[in-house]
C-alpha cells in the first residue's frame, strides 16, 4: 500500500479548536473514550471467535495497555481487539467517526455546563484531539492476509495513511500530547483518571511507564505461575536459633495489576455476594471506613437491565455532610456522579453504583428528564428502596430500630419528594417516643386515645364542659380548640428534650406519651401527615395543657375559682407592665410546675415560618403567636399571689414565674437573661437576711 492522503470529509474546519475547548475541565474524558474503544474491539474479536470466523491464538488474554512516556510526551493505549484494515481506518475514523464528532459539536457547541451531556458520549475517538496535537493509529486486522497500518493525523482536516509495521492483531493509538496537556504523561495523573473512569471496565487495563526500571517481587517458589519472569531463585536458611527447613523463594518482575475489576460486585447474583464482599467493594469504592448500615443489590433484566448496589451510609455526626454519591455505569464505563435525572433526588443521600447499559447517555441532561423510560428507571430505584425499608421492617425489625435514627431523615425526605415512595413506605415509618421504644403511627394512634380515654373517664364528675374559661380572650378560643380535638387525634412532639423537659416530666407523671421529631425535616413531615391524615393533629408538648394533666374545677368551685384566675390575670398583666399578656388558671396535677407557657401549634408553625423566611423583624405578636402563661392554681406560690396582693415579694414572684415558664418554651433574650440573673440573686439575698 502507497501512502494515501486525503482530506476528512467535514465542511467545518474549525471542528479541532472546538474539541480542544470541550467543556475544559472535563477533557480527561479521552482517555474513557480511548479505553473504550479498545474494549469494545476485545468484545468484537471475542464474539466472531465465538462465532466461528476468527481462531483465537491459545495463550489469548485480552488486556488494554496505557503507557505513558513524559520524555517523548505521548501517551500509548493498546489493544488486542480486532483491528481494523485500511478501508475500515478510512470508513471508520475518517468518516464515520469524524462526522459523528461534527455532527456531535453542531448540536452541543453552544450548550452551556448545566446542560452538558452525560459524560459526552459519543465524541469517541476524536476527543484525543483535545490533548493532542498529532495522533497516530497503528493497527492490524484479524481478517486474514490484511496489511497493517499506520495513519496520521495532525490535528488538522488531513490525514496520512500508509502500510505500517504492526505484527500483532490490535490497535495501538498513539498521542503526541499538546504543551497544555504534558498531565497526562505522568504516570500518577495517568492513574488517577483511569481508576476514575475505568476501574469497572469489563477488559483489565495495565498503566504502565515506558522505559521505566523493572520492579521486582519476591515470592514462594510454589506459587510460581506460568506467566512470571522469574530473575532469580533464592533459597532462605532459617534465622539463627530458629529451626526447620530452608525456604525456597523466587525474585520475579513484579506481576502487574489491572487498573480494572472486570467483575464488579454488582454484576454478580446479590446469592453469590457475602457480607464481607459488600463492605468491601464500599471501602473500596467511595473511601469510607465506617461501615455502612445496610445495603441493597438492584438486579433487574426485564423490562430494562439495571444493575446496582445502594449503600445506606452511617451518618453519625450532625457535622457529617449527608452529601451521597451514586455513581453511574454504562457496561461497566462510568459516566458520571449524581445524575439527578436518573437517581430520585431523595436517594442523593445514599453512596452506591448504578449500571445500566439502556439509558439514552448521548442526550442532554434536559431530554433525560422527560425522557419516560429515564423516570422508569428513577421508579424502579425509588419502588426496590421502599421494598427493603418494608423488609426489615417486617422481618428484622430489631435492626431496623436500631437504625431509624440514622436513616429517618432521608425516609421522610422521601416522602415529600416522591408520593409513590410515601405511600410504599407509609407503615414503616417509626415514631421514637419519650420513653425512646419505637411506635408506628398506628400505635402511636392507639396509645393517644388510650390517654385521652383515661382523662375524660377521670374527670366526668367534673366536667359538663370545658372549664377554661377565666379569661375572656380565651373563652372562645378554648371552645373552638375543644370542637375540633373531639374530632381529632391529637399526637404531641418533643423538639428540644433538653428544653421541653418540664413538660416531658409532666407528661410522664400522668401516664401521657409523646414522640420525638428533633429533625429538621420533622416541621414538613408532620404537616405532610397531618394532609394525608386529616384525623390527626400534630401538637408540640407545650401547645397546650393536656386534659390527662390538670384537674377539672368542680361545679360548686366554679365561681370561686373564675375570681381568683380573674385576678391573677389582672396581677400578673400589671405586674409584667403587659395588659395583652395572656394568662390562663388551671389547676395542674403536678404540684412541681408552678407556671409553664404554652403556644398553641398554629401560631408556633406560623412564627417558624417567618423566621424561615427571614421576616423574623416582624411583630410575631400579629399574628397571635404570643404565648399564654400558665398559672398552676394548685400550687403555694401562685396562691400566694392571689392571697397577698399588697406583699412587696408579688412583683418579684410574678416576674421569675413568667420568666421560669419561658425559659422551657424557648430561650431568653439576653435583656431578659440579664434581668432574670439579676432577679434570681436578689431572691437568694432575700435568704440571707
Ligand atoms: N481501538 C479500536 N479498535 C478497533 N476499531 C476501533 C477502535 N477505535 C475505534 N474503532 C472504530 O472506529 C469507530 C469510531 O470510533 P469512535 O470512538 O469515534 O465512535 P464509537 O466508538 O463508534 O462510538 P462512541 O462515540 O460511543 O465512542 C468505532 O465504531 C470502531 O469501529
Amino acid at each position: 500500500m502507497g501512502t494515501k492522503r486525503g482530506n476528512l470529509s467535514i465542511d467545518s474546519e474549525n471542528i479541532f479548536p472546538i474539541i480542544k475547548k470541550w467543556v475544559y475541565s472535563d477533557h480527561d474524558i479521552f482517555m474513557r473514550e480511548l479505553v473504550s474503544n479498545g474494549c469494545d474491539a476485545i468484545t468484537k474479536l471475542k464474539k466472531l471467535d465465538m462465532m466461528g470466523e476468527y481462531e483465537m491464538p491459545d495463550d489469548y488474554k485480552a488486556k488494554i495497555q496505557v503507557i505513558v512516556n513524559p520524555e517523548e510526551k505521548t501517551l500509548k493505549f493498546i489493544d488486542n481487539g480486532l483491528g481494523m484494515t485500511a478501508d475500515e481506518v478510512e470508513e471508520y475514523i475518517t468518516q464515520i467517526a469524524f462526522s459523528g464528532a461534527t455532527q456531535f459539536l453542531e448540536k452541543y457547541k453552544d450548550k452551556t455546563t448545566e446542560d452538558e451531556m452525560i459524560g459526552h458520549f459519543g465524541l469517541g475517538f476524536y476527543s484525543s484531539f483535545m490533548v493532542a496535537d498529532e495522533v497516530h493509529i497503528d493497527t492490524l486486522s484479524y481478517q486474514e492476509g490484511a496489511a497493517p497500518v499506520h495513519w496520521v493525523s495532525e490535528g488538522g482536516t488531513e490525514y496520512e495513511m500508509q502500510e505500517g509495521s504492526k505484527t500483532e492483531v490490535g490497535t495501538e493509538i498513539t498521542l503526541f500530547l499538546n504543551e497544555d496537556c504534558l498531565e497526562f504523561a505522568n504516570e500518577y495523573r495517568a492513574r488517577e483518571v483511569l481508576e476514575k473512569y475505568c476501574s469497572f471496565m469489563p477488559v483489565e487495563i495495565f498503566l504502565s511507564k515506558a522505559n521505566a526500571e523493572p520492579e521486582y517481587e519476591t515470592i514462594d517458589e510454589d506459587d510460581i505461575l506460568d506467566t512470571d519472569e522469574v530473575v532469580e531463585h533464592i533459597t532462605e536458611e532459617p534465622k539463627e536459633g530458629e529451626e526447620g527447613e530452608p525456604k525456597k523463594k523466587a525474585k520475579i518482575v513484579k506481576r502487574p495489576v489491572s487498573i480494572s475489576d472486570i467483575h464488579p460486585l454488582w454484576a454478580k447474583s446479590p446469592s453469590e455476594c457475602t457480607k464481607e464482599e459488600y463492605i468491601d467493594f464500599y471501602r473500596k469504592v467511595f473511601m469510607d471506613y465506617k461501615e455502612p448500615l445496610f445495603w441493597i443489590h438492584l438486579n433487574m433484566d426485564y423490562p430494562f437491565n439495571l444493575k446496582g448496589i445502594l449503600y445506606f451510609p452511617k451518618i453519625n455526626t450532625e457535622y457529617d455532610s449527608i452529601e451521597g454519591k451514586i455513581k453511574l455505569y454504562n457496561n461497566q464505563v462510568f459516566i458520571a456522579d449524581n445524575i439527578k435525572e436518573v437517581i430520585p433526588e431523595f436517594l442523593m443521600v445514599l453512596k452506591g453504583v448504578i449500571d445500566c447499559p439502556d439509558l439514552p447517555l448521548n442526550v442532554s441532561r434536559s431530554a433525560l428528564q422527560n425522557d419516560g423510560f429515564v423516570n422508569k428507571v428513577a421508579d424502579y430505584i425509588s419502588k426496590k428502596v421502599a421494598d427493603k425499608l418494608n423488609g426489615m421492617f417486617k422481618t428484622d425489625k430489631e435492626n431496623y430500630e436500631k437504625y431509624w435514627d440514622d436513616i429517618s431523615p432521608f425516609i421522610k425526605f422521601g416522602c415529600l419528594k416522591d408520593e409513590k415512595f410515601g405511600e410504599k413506605v407509609k407503615d414503616s415509618i417509626l415514631f421514637k417516643n419519650l420513653d425512646h421504644k419505637y411506635l408506628t403511627l398506628e400505635e402511636c394512634i392507639k396509645a393517644n386515645s388510650k390517654a385521652d380515654e383515661a382523662a375524660a373517664e377521670e374527670n366526668t364528675n367534673t366536667a359538663e364542659e370545658n372549664a377554661d374559661e377565666n379569661t375572656e380572650a380565651n373563652a372562645d378560643e378554648a371552645k373552638e380548640e375543644n370542637d375540633a380535638q373531639e374530632k381529632k387525634t391529637d399526637i404531641f412532639y418533643v423538639t428540644d428534650e433538653q428544653q421541653q423537659s418540664q413538660y416531658i416530666n409532666m407528661f410522664k407523671e400522668h401516664g401521657q406519651d409523646a414522640i420525638l421529631l428533633t429533625h429538621n425535616i420533622d416541621s414538613a413531615f408532620i404537616t405532610y401527615l397531618e394532609q394525608r391524615n386529616p384525623e390527626l393533629r400534630f401538637q408540640r408538648i407545650d401547645a397546650d395543657v393536656h386534659d390527662s394533666l390538670k384537674d377539672e374545677v368542680a361545679e360548686e368551685e366554679k365561681e370561686t375559682f373564675k375570681k381568683t384566675a380573674d385576678d391573677l390575670v389582672e396581677i400578673f398583666r400589671k405586674e409584667l407592665n403587659n395588659d395583652k399578656l395572656e394568662v390562663k388558671v388551671e389547676k395542674l396535677k403536678d404540684d412541681n410546675v408552678a407556671s409553664m407557657a404554652v403556644l398553641p401549634e398554629q401560631s408556633r408553625r406560623m412564627e417558624e415560618m417567618m423566621k424561615m423566611y427571614g421576616m423574623g423583624g416582624m411583630d410575631a405578636g400579629m399574628f397571635g403567636s404570643q404565648a399564654t402563661l400558665i398559672l398552676n392554681a394548685n400550687h403555694p406560690l401562685v396562691q400566694f399571689v392571689v392571697e397577698h396582693k399588697r406583699s412587696k415579694s408579688v412583683p418579684i414572684i410574678c416576674k421569675q414565674l413568667y420568666d421560669l415558664a419561658m425559659l422551657a418554651h424557648k430561650p431568653l433574650s439576653p435583656e431578659e437573661m440579664t434581668a432574670f440573673v439579676q432577679r434570681s440573686n436578689e431572691i437568694m439575698m432575700l435568704l440571707t437576711k
